[in-house]
This record gives C-alpha cells, sequence and structure tokens, in this order.
C-alpha cells in the first residue's frame, strides 16, 4: 500500500496511507511516536487500518444508514498536493463505489495533514477535511478524525475538557454523569461528549506528556478505549493492547447530521500539539 511521508523542518515525521488518507505514524522532533498503530492492524484494502487516524464520513459510528463510520476509511485517495510539510489526499467516489456503499450522493473528500510548530516552540499537526457536495441534492453528515494516541499505560492517562455528562455507547448511548474531573480508565469507556470545549488535552503522566487537541467544526468529542473483552473480540487488535492506547475523537455526531447542499463545502479540522511536562 501506497503511503507518503512530510517532515517539519524541526525533523518532525508523519506517515499517511493513501488507503483511506489514513495516518498511521507522528514522530515528534525528539522523536517520540505519539500515535497507536495495532501490531495486528491489517493493511489490505478495504479494511481499515486498526490504529492511527481513521478518517470517518460521511457517516459517524452507526449514527445513519451507511456501515459503521462510513466508507472513505475503506477507500483509496489520491495524492493531489505535496510539499516536505504537508500532503492533501482526495477522494470521489466512483458510481460503483456509491453503489457498494448504498450512498446515492456524489461528493469529493480532501484531507489534508500538516506539520509545523506552534508559537510555543512545541510540535503541531494540522488535520483538515474539506468536503464538496458534488450532487444535485443535498445530503446529510456526520464525521470525525478518530485519532488512537499511544500512551504509556492507561491508568496513567486522564482526559480534561470535557465535563462529567456524555453519551455512553456502551448503554445503548444512554445519557450518563460521571464524577466531576478528569476521565481516567478502569474499564471499557465509549463515550460521546456532545459540544464540548474546542481544546481537550490527554494528560499522560507516565510519559510526563500532555497533547492539546484543538478542534474546529467537530463540535463533539468520542473518548473510546475497549478494555479487556472487547480487546479479545477485535481480530485485528492485540488482547493487551488497549493497556496502551486511547481514542479521542473529535467528531460531528450527536450534535450532527448536517445537511450539505448542491455545491455547498464544509470544513473542520483538529491541530494537535505536544508538550512535555
Ligand atoms: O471497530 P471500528 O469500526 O473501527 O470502531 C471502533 C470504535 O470507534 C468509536 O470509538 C466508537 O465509539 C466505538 O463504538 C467503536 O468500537
Amino acid at each position: 500500500m501506497e503511503a507518503v511521508t512530510v517532515k517539519s523542518q524541526t525533523g518532525a515525521t508523519a506517515q499517511i496511507y493513501t488507503h483511506g488518507a489514513h495516518l498511521t505514524s507522528w514522530i515528534s522532533s525528539s522523536g517520540e511516536e505519539l500515535i497507536f498503530v495495532s501490531k495486528k492492524a491489517i493493511f489490505k484494502p478495504p479494511k481499515a487500518i486498526r490504529g492511527g487516524i481513521p478518517v470517518c464520513f460521511p457517516q459517524f459510528g452507526k449514527l445513519g444508514p451507511l456501515g459503521q463510520h462510513g466508507f472513505a476509511r475503506n477507500s483509496t485517495f489520491t495524492v493531489s498536493s505535496q510539499t516536505d510539510c504537508s500532503v492533501t489526499l482526495k477522494f470521489r467516489p466512483t458510481p460503483e463505489q456509491l453503489e457498494e456503499a448504498k450512498f446515492a450522493h456524489r461528493f469529493e473528500l480532501a484531507v489534508s495533514v500538516t506539520l509545523g510548530t506552534n508559537d510555543r516552540g512545541e510540535d503541531t499537526l494540522t488535520q483538515t477535511l474539506e468536503a464538496t457536495n458534488m450532487s444535485d441534492a443535498a445530503f446529510d453528515i456526520t464525521a470525525a478524525l478518530h485519532t488512537y494516541f499511544t500512551v504509556s499505560s492507561i491508568d496513567q492517562v486522564q482526559i480534561t475538557g470535557v465535563d462529567n455528562k456524555f453519551l455512553d455507547n456502551t448503554q445503548d448511548m444512554k445519557e450518563s454523569t460521571s464524577e466531576p474531573g478528569p476521565v481516567t480508565f478502569s474499564g471499557e469507556v465509549d463515550r460521546i461528549y456532545v459540544k464540548t470545549p474546542d481544546n481537550l488535552q490527554i494528560v499522560d503522566k507516565g510519559k510526563r506528556r500532555t497533547i492539546t487537541l484543538h478542534k474546529e467544526g467537530l463540535p463533539d468529542a468520542v473518548v473510546w478505549n475497549p478494555w479487556a473483552e472487547k480487546a479479545k473480540a477485535m481480530a485485528d487488535f492485540d488482547d493487551e493492547e488497549y493497556k496502551g492506547m486511547v481514542c479521542l475523537e473529535p467528531a460531528l455526531a450527536a450534535s450532527g447530521p448536517i445537511s450539505l447542499q448542491p455545491q455547498q463545502q464544509w470544513h473542520a479540522q483538529q491541530v494537535l500539539s505536544v508538550s512535555n511536562t
């Protein structure tokens, strides 16, 4: 499978597969891998790669009639432009792909990844989505950047920025509440936090590292760790790997869908930055 590598001026790198415009690695300028990919991941289309950043589009999860997380992550993109530190990949489904996905509308989805630094000198990764409705009727979209972060140990991790109310996907999206304060992990977590602030953090005490996730156009945030039982049930995920990963996914999920009118464009992005504490 074809992949592109981009490099920042400070030596950070990222790898993006054309299959799904799927980012599978982001190595900081100090040489740390920040993204989790399962050692059992299957690199064979149309299967989505387990880990990295699957692009969920035009549907998040089961929030619509399509297959889980839509079909962009199962489809091959083409590289439309590239520089040393940036790449843009595009996907325009063919009539056959639309038929197979049972989706009636033509669209183009562009995914860009750009590496840089912010004004504090921290490594940044900016990932943008730009969708254009190329059909003559409106259609509904939900979406997510399903980001798998690698962590020292899940019991050393806290997610801050979300409040304590969420929809619990382990209980049919029941409205639930946790203790106030950061999210911690001691069992399966599969939650949609609706309309969160746009800055969220993954605080990894074990690695003494904080990743800040700034999102735009993606009002919700999904937090996921499958824990032991679900890990065992996934063929492309090793039984113990849940201890070394967490997903924090900026999403247009429960706040959606958005109706995209003919010729209308929709933009969204996440900017990840990393600091050592
Ligand atoms: O197995 P996948 O289709 O890649 O989905 C992996 C996970 O994605 C999201 O985080 C959902 O909230 C979970 O319910 C789902 O299990």
